[in-house]
Parts: C-alpha cells; sequence; structure tokens
C-alpha cells in the first residue's frame, strides 16, 4: 500500500536540480523513499562523500538543499535506488521538509531497524560476502538499519542458531544471502524455535503450528533462487535488499514432509522425486562446478531415463478458487490467495478436516520419471515461468504434477516446454492436480537398513546401476529433492502446514495456513 502522504517537489522555493532541469516536479511515495538527507551545499556533502557538489551559479542561488534517496522500478522486476536534491533558500525551510519526511519514515512501522543476517559463503559461485558488502550492506547503512551480520562456518550453523542460541527479541527480521538451501536453514531454525517456545509438538502431521512473527529476506547469492525469483520476479541482490527496507512482506505456503508419522523437513519450493531428485543427488557431488553442476547432472540424468514405480495418493483442493492450468499469475495482493486462505481462519474449520469432506483420497498407481509437488511456481533463470506457472504463493496448496514413463524424445519435449510458452502440462503423459496432501509410497519397501546405508552415503546395487547409464535397469528408488536437499527417504507423506491462532496481520491473512513470511512481494506493489 503507498502511503497517503506524498511528497510533492513542486514547492515554489524549491527547484530541482539534480539533472539539471529546473523547476520540474517530482513525485515519491513516501513508503518507497529509503533516505533523506540534509546537504551542506558549501562543502559539497554533509553525509558521506556521496553527492557532488552543485555549480557554483546554483549554490549561490540556492545555498540549501537535501537529499532523497528513494525507490526506482527499472527493467524486468528490478529495482534500483535513485537519488533526488532539492535546493531552496531557507534554511529553516528546508530542514522543516526533512525533518517532516523522517517523521513519515519513522512512522511506517513495517520497516526492519535491526536485523540478523546469515551469510552463506559457499553457495552459487561462492560469492555471497563480497554480494552483501558491496551491493547490500551500503543500502542498509543508508537506510539506518543496523546489523548483525554472521558469516556461516558450515551446513546448518544458521539453522541451529537460529533454533537455539539467536536473541530474537532484539531483531525485526532475519536475512539469508544464499541460495534455496539457506532459506531453508532459516526456515527451519525460526519454525523450530517458534514450536519450541510454544510447547507445539512438530513431529504430529495433525499439529496446527503456532506462525513465526519474525519475517524473513532473501539476498540472492545460491544456484537455483527458486524462492526469490519466484517471490520478487528476479534474483537481483540490489533489488531484494530494498524490498527488506521497505518492508514489502509476503506469505507463503510451507508443507511439512512425515515418513511414518516422524517429521523429516519443511518445504516451501520444489519436492521432487525422480528427475528432480537424481539430479540433486548427482549434482551434490559436483559442487566445486557451482551453478552449472545442475545443468551437468539434468543432462546425465536425461540421458539415464529411469522411472520409478509407486503409488501416489492425493486430496484434491476441491473447496478452492483456481486450477494449475489458469493464465493467470500469483502476485502480491493475490486475490485466489486472499480467497483461499480466508478458508483457514480462525472461523472456519478446513472443510477437508470434516468427516463429510466430499472430495476423497484419489490413488494412481504406475511407473513415474518425476513426481513434483510446487509449492509456488518454482519460476528460476532456468525457467522463468517455473514448474508449474498457476501455483499460488500462500492459497494453501501445492501442485503435484506426474510425468509418467515415456520416451526419451517425450521428456525432452516436456522439459522444453518449460522455457517457453507452450504448456508443459498438456502431453498424455503429464497431469497435474493442486492438492491439499499427498503421499507417495515405492513399489517395493525401502528396509531401515537400506534408509540407513543412504543415510550414510553408502552405495546400494540400485545406486551404482543409477550411477552407469548403459545399464538399462530402472533402480528401485530415487530420493526426493526436498528444496534443494536430499531427503533418503521414498516413502513420504506430505500436507501443508496449519497454522494455530490469530490472523496475526492482513499479510498473514493471505494464509491463515502460512507459517513463514518472507520479505518479498512480486514485482509491482499492489
Ligand atoms: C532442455 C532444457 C530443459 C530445462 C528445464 C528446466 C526446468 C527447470 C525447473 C527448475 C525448477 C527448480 C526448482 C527449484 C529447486 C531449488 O529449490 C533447488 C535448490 O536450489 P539452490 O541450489 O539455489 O539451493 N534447485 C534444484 O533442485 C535444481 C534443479 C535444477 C534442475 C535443472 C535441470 C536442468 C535440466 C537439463 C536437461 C537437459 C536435457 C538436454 C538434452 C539435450
Ligand atoms: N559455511 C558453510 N559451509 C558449507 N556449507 C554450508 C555453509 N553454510 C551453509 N551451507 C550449506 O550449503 C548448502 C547450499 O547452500 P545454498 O545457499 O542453497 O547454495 P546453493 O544454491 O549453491 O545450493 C546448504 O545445504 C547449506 O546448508
Ligand atoms: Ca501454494
Amino acid at each position: 500500500m503507498h502511503h497517503p502522504f506524498k511528497v510533492g517537489f513542486c514547492f515554489p522555493k524549491f527547484l530541482r536540480r539534480d539533472k539539471g532541469e529546473s523547476g520540474t516536479s517530482h513525485g515519491v511515495s513516501v513508503s518507497e523513499i529509503l533516505a533523506v538527507r540534509e546537504l551542506d551545499v558549501d562543502s559539497g556533502t554533509k553525509d558521506d562523500g556521496r553527492w557532488q557538489k552543485m555549480p557554483q551559479k546554483s549554490t549561490e542561488a540556492y545555498p540549501y538543499a537535501f537529499t532523497v534517496s528513494y525507490v526506482e522500478r527499472a527493467w524486468q522486476h528490478r529495482w534500483r535506488c535513485s537519488d533526488v536534491t532539492f535546493h531552496c533558500l531557507e534554511g529553516a525551510l528546508c530542514q522543516q521538509w526533512v525533518q517532516t519526511i523522517r517523521e513519515q519514515l519513522t512512522a511506517l512501522t513495517s520497516r526492519p531497524k535491526h536485523l540478523l543476517v546469515y551469510i552463506n559463503p559457499y553457495g552459487g559461485k561462492q560469492q555471497g560476502e563480497r554480494i552483501y558488502e558491496q551491493k547490500v550492506a551500503p543500502l542498509f547503512t543508508l537506510a539506518s538499519i543496523s546489523t548483525h551480520v554472521i558469516v556461516t562456518e558450515h551446513a546448518n550453523h544458521a539453522r541451529d542458531h537460529l533454533r537455539t542460541e539467536a536473541e530474537l527479541k532484539k531483531y525485526d527480521g532475519v536475512v539469508c544471502v544464499g541460495g534455496d538451501g539457506m532459506f531453508s536453514e532459516m526456515v527451519h531454525g525460526l519454525v523450530s524455535r517458534t514450536q519450541r517456545d510454544n510447547g507445539v509438538d512438530q513431529n504430529s502431521p495433525e499439529e496446527k503450528l503456532v506462525p513465526c512473527t519474525l519475517r524473513i529476506g532473501i539476498i540472492p547469492a545460491g544456484s537455483t533462487d527458486c524462492i526469490c525469483y519466484a517471490t520478487v520476479g528476479i534474483n537481483d541482490p540490489v533489488t531484494s535488499a530494498l524490498h527488506i527496507i521497505v518492508g514489502d512482506a509476503q506469505a507463503m505456503d510451507v508443507c511439512s514432509v512425515h515418513h511414518n508419522n516422524t517429521f523429516l523437513r519443511y518445504s516451501v519450493s520444489l519436492l521432487g522425486y525422480g528427475f528432480y531428485g537424481d539430479v540433486l543427488a548427482d549434482s551434490e557431488r559436483k559442487r566445486w562446478m557451482g551453478p552449472a553442476r545442475y545443468d551437468f547432472s539434468g543432462f546425465k540424468t536425461f540421458l539415464t531415463h529411469h522411472y520409478y514405480e509407486g503409488t501416489v495418493s492425493f486430496l484434491p483442493a476441491t473447496d478452492i478458487l483456481g486450477t494449475p492450468r489458469d493464465k493467470t499469475r500469483c502476485r502480491a495482493g493475490c486475490f485466489i490467495c486472499q480467497h483461499n486462505g480466508q478458508l483457514y481462519s480462525e472461523d472456519h474449520q478446513p472443510l477437508f478436516l470434516l468427516p463429510e469432506y466430499k472430495g476423497g483420497w484419489r490413488v494412481i498407481r504406475g511407473k513415474f520419471l518425476a513426481i513434483n509437488a510446487a509449492s509456488m511456481s518454482c519460476a528460476c533463470p532456468r525457467s522463468p515461468k517455473g514448474l508449474s506457472p498457476a501455483a499460488h504463493l500462500a492459497d494453501g496448496t501445492t501442485d503435484l504434477i506426474l510425468v509418467r514413463k515415456c520416451s526419451r524424445f517425450n521428456f525432452l519435449r516436456h522439459l522444453l516446454r518449460h522455457t517457453s510458452k507452450y504448456d508443459q502440462f498438456d502431453m498424455t503423459f503429464v497431469e497435474v492436480h493442486r492438492v491439499r496432501r499427498f503421499r507417495f509410497t515405492p513399489r517395493y519397501c525401502q528396509s531401515d537398513s537400506e534408509l540407513d546405508l543412504r543415510e550414510n552415503g553408502k552405495k546400494l546395487f540400485s545406486q551404482i546401476c543409477r550411477d552407469h547409464p548403459a545399464c538399462s535397469c530402472s533402480p528401485a528408488y530415487s530420493s526426493w529433492n526436498c528444496d534443494g536437499e536430499i531427503l533418503p527417504h521414498a516413502a513420504i507423506e506430505v500436507g501443508l502446514v496449519r497454522i494455530e491462532g490469530k490472523i496475526l496481520d492482513e499479510n498473514l491473512l493471505q494464509s491463515a495456513q502460512t507459517g513463514v513470511k518472507v520479505h518479498l512481494p512480486f514485482g509491482q506493489r499492489p
């Protein structure tokens, strides 16, 4: 929402001088102002030396000035920081302007003032620290945001710190600099901490979770950055930093993944078995290649062309608006998310939990090349429309995509359609369902000893087969790719996380099911 107060810079005693024009008017919504600084015209600069001295003629005529930094929209959902400097004849008037703008900014309560930042120095192209120092930290300083920065030293460092040690009361939000794996660490750390503090057991699939009050900001510095891309519309660190500064928020769906009633993980983007599980398992051994490891392993996995037998059971979401084949796309303020989210508000018991719910479970047995559950579009630079282009960020559903065994040629056609305007679901061997819950059981039971071996990274016969494309037999199991982390269990139960209690604010109203808010609405703000 735009703040009603607008700074109209066509005040008669002011003259805009930043681009050599005189007397032009300039409207900036207060909600998009990042900072305001008084300028000492005589010395050219008052604050940080960024502002160039004005030409002698104009400084003589207008000895007082202030600079406003604000958000400017650039191409393809990118945001940039722009400055405009205003000159004035009277010092008191200049100060009045600066003070008024500052007061307006202080009144914006959704803006963070203190942030806890975790940087993964090994994510993506290993540029996390550089990206943060060069592109993000200066913007936080400009916006007077104080930060506590932790560069992680090992995997799960951020998750464990958030879960046990971090003094969360001191912060208005947490920020991760990395990819989807780092975001996942944040979600797990924050959700566990919140449940533990409130005495809620995460293990029970029926348990309602207490929502987290802190928002998570993502500075993209990973390999896929799908969560950032799908929420903001682009994976650009400066754009994300600006969304964080202005206090934007977007609720998002969270799925919980269980195995035999034991909680395994949460997922917010992709849960993929078969193709995406195999790509991930192969690519983990090639981290040194950076983001290109996914293309290499993707090509290799495409050639192996393994299918997996099993049974998928799911509970279709029949009480909602929207389908996975819609042409509309989910954006900030999405009507469908608002409507469907209200089905879960305090006054409404979710219909599918009622005994008379007419949807019922559906069961599909078969041989699958891929089983994907996309809780959001999963748009990313490789596929700007994503795995399920019409999926919603916070509607309380996930899109279950089943790709049955087909020829290599047809599977390639299906994959290629993720990168073009053609519909990847419009193929006889592909089906898509919008679901509340689903379950997968592989045809052959996985023994506990087999699971132990997989968890400990030792190879089984089936995995040895997987590594030899020439071998024609398909292994019995794949693994699940859960937001880029491998789950060794083939049999899983998945459900949208339900949130207990009051709707916190209008952002959470979008989805009372959602436990996590990110700092990033999609593209244009409403
Ligand atoms: C022929 C080209 C086909 C392109 C098909 C592209 C479909 C891409 C959809 C990607 C969905 C990604 C969902 C996001 C998952 C992430 O959470 C997760 C973790 O991200 P992080 O590393 O930042 O922490 N990322 C991933 O699991 C990576 C999945 C990437 C899959 C890339 C697949 C490339 C396939 C290339 C096939 C090539 C066949 C060529 C035949 C001639
Ligand atoms: N300091 C660290 N050293 C090694 N691994 C780390 C570190 N910090 C985080 N990780 C782990 O790195 C993995 C990948 O992180 P991510 O930021 O998603 O990058 P990418 O997108 O390249 O996969 C995650 O599993 C995360 O837990
Ligand atoms: Ca969703």
